[in-house]
């Protein structure tokens, strides 16, 4: 970790030292249960089912069976891991869980919607409103602070504009970043970065929060913090996560781990 960070001021560069990332406390008192998980809970399903899901690429004019079979549950309020090594199948999987693509063969439910009948835009809208990312491919945009990514997600979720400063500041302050809101990425360690990118995501308040290996490159302290978060997430936005990962040092906080050995779970 950096111990000394470049901070520009004004025209003179100055070099001062870099706080310690706080997680600041939150207060989760008084929270009442959303209305929706409210009677998914009544109902006793899954917030996602996947049933069966095949996935097959063609590669070189051959068949790639990447994913062989795979059944799993996302219950409300858990933190799920999906562990296996590198070329397993993971993001292969959350790219399914998440809409961006469709099984070969299998269903898929969210929510009871069936993910594996609809179309890309009914998937986009779906994904607009009830679902939050930590991909690569959603990272921040360097030349918005940490402020205006956070109010990006929300302009693009189409949350009225009143509601974009306190939810804004109240994301910040759960991930403990509302000190440095105004720096731009740049400006921040990678901890801190991967924060910014749990405020961003959930700012919208998804359902469903999906982070493809949000600890790599992260130290294991940095780790520690960043599951702390999804773990004060999950008590105070009542969201539900499915993560990947290869850390074996984070498996424990979790509430189920799936293991995937060549396409399917062990
Ligand atoms: N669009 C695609 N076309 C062809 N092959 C693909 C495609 N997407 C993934 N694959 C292949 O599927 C296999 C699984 O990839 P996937 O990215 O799901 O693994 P992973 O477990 O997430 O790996 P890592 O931990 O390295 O990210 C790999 O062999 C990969 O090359």
């Amino acid at each position: 970790m950096a111990l000394w960070r470049r901070k520009q001021t004004e025209s003179v560069a100055v070099i001062e030292p870099a706080e310690e990332p706080v997680i600041e406390t939150y207060d989760v008192v008084n929270q009442d249960v959303r209305p929706e998980l409210k009677q998914l809970a009544e109902s006793g399903k899954p917030l996602l089912s996947v049933e069966s899901v095949e996935r097959t690429f063609q590669v070189g004019g051959h068949p790639l069976h990447v994913l062989k079979g795979i059944n799993m549950e996302l219950v409300p309020g858990q933190l799920v891991m999906l562990r296996g090594r590198s070329g397993s199948g993971k993001t292969t999987l959350l790219n399914m869980i998440g809409g961006l693509d469709q099984p070969t063969k299998g269903q898929i439910f969210f929510h009871e919607l069936p993910f594996h009948k609809m179309n890309d835009d009914q998937r986009t809208s779906v994904r607009r409103k009830q679902m939050g990312f930590i991909f690569q491919a959603f990272a921040l945009m360097p030349l918005l602070s940490a402020y205006e990514n956070v109010e990006l997600s929300l302009r693009m979720a189409g949350t009225p504009k009143s509601e974009w400063k306190p939810r804004v500041l109240h994301c910040l302050e759960m991930v403990g970043l509302t000190r440095r809101m105004n720096h731009r990425p740049y400006e921040l360690s990678g901890g801190e970065q991967q924060r910014v990118a749990i405020a961003k995501a959930i700012a919208h308040r998804p359902l469903l929060l999906l982070a493809d290996e949000p600890t790599a490159d992260l130290d294991s302290q940095m780790s520690a913090q960043i599951m702390s978060v999804f773990q004060t997430i999950i008590r105070t936005e009542q969201v539900t996560i499915c993560m990947t990962t290869h850390d074996p040092t984070i498996l424990e906080v979790a509430d189920h781990v799936y293991e995937m050995v060549d396409g399917r779970f062990i």
